[in-house]
């Protein structure tokens, strides 16, 4: 089956794959991969494939947003993957989860728009035990700091002149905030595979970003490294 928007063969695909963002983390990503190959570059999808410790799986950028990283999540999913795991970049909504850390995903608040047009209203989006459980026991055995929970997904980045209510997901106990997990759990729950998510922290979600937003630190180069290599290694020892 031929996937038009990766521009990849489904038979060429693995049934694993980190996703991420930037199509550069995917090509930083990549480089621990043996015998890589990248398969094709489309818009904001690159794939790459290669082995991890002797397995075959992809790595894929998926862009900015939930529409546009549905579509690739969708194609993987039509095209056999059967687990993923994104390796993404967050803001944080809580004073302890300081920029450079990690926070492992284990549901993700639906404020986005993609998600209510293809589930009802109510319908969560939680990521896959098994995943995160490897997640979690992965981070355990570094000296990093790292945490688990709730996070949200919003469409919007530079915000507009409609406020939105950060402080109450903030009271309510929400971690981080990025753009594109609701849209994967959600999309891995109706279609029966499982799904994770590892992101780097790089500032405070409620901060201007206008002002505040630098994901190109060393501290951040740092963070994203070590949650690729989780998610590598989390993918990878299941
Ligand atoms: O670093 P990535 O994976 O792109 O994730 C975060 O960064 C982007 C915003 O700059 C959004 O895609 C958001 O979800
Ligand atoms: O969506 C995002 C990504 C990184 N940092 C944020 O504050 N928001």
């Amino acid at each position: 089956m031929y996937l038009s928007n990766l521009k990849v063969e489904s038979d060429q695909l693995p049934k694993k794959a980190i996703v991420c963002g930037d199509p550069d983390r995917a090509t930083l990503i990549a480089e621990s991969l043996d015998n890589r190959q990248l398969l094709a570059k489309n818009r904001e999808y690159y794939t790459y494939v290669g082995y991890y410790r002797n397995e075959y799986i992809a790595v894929v950028s998926h862009g900015v947003g939930s529409p546009g990283a549905a579509v690739c999540f969708e194609q993987l999913i039509q095209g056999g993957v059967g687990e993923l795991i994104r390796v993404g970049t967050a803001g944080s909504y809580q004073k302890q989860v300081e920029p450079g850390s990690l926070v492992v995903s284990t549901a993700a608040v639906r404020t986005d728009g993609l998600t209510s047009q293809i589930v009802p209203d109510g319908f969560p989006a939680v990521a896959d035990l098994k995943i995160t459980n490897n997640l979690v026991a992965e981070t355990e055995n570094l000296y990093f700091p790292t945490f688990s929970g709730i996070t949200l997904t919003l469409d919007v980045f530079y915000q507009g002149v409609t406020p939105f209510p950060h402080q109450q997901y903030q009271a309510a106990g929400v971690l981080a905030v990025e753009m594109e997990i609701a849209a994967l759990y959600t999309i891995a729950s109706i279609r029966n595979v499982r799904a994770g998510a590892i992101v780097a922290i790089d500032g405070y979600a409620d901060a201007d970003l206008s002002v505040d937003y630098n994901p190109h630190t060393d501290q951040m180069k740092n963070a994203i490294d070590q949650a690729a290599e989780i998610a590598l290694s989390a993918l990878t020892n299941a």
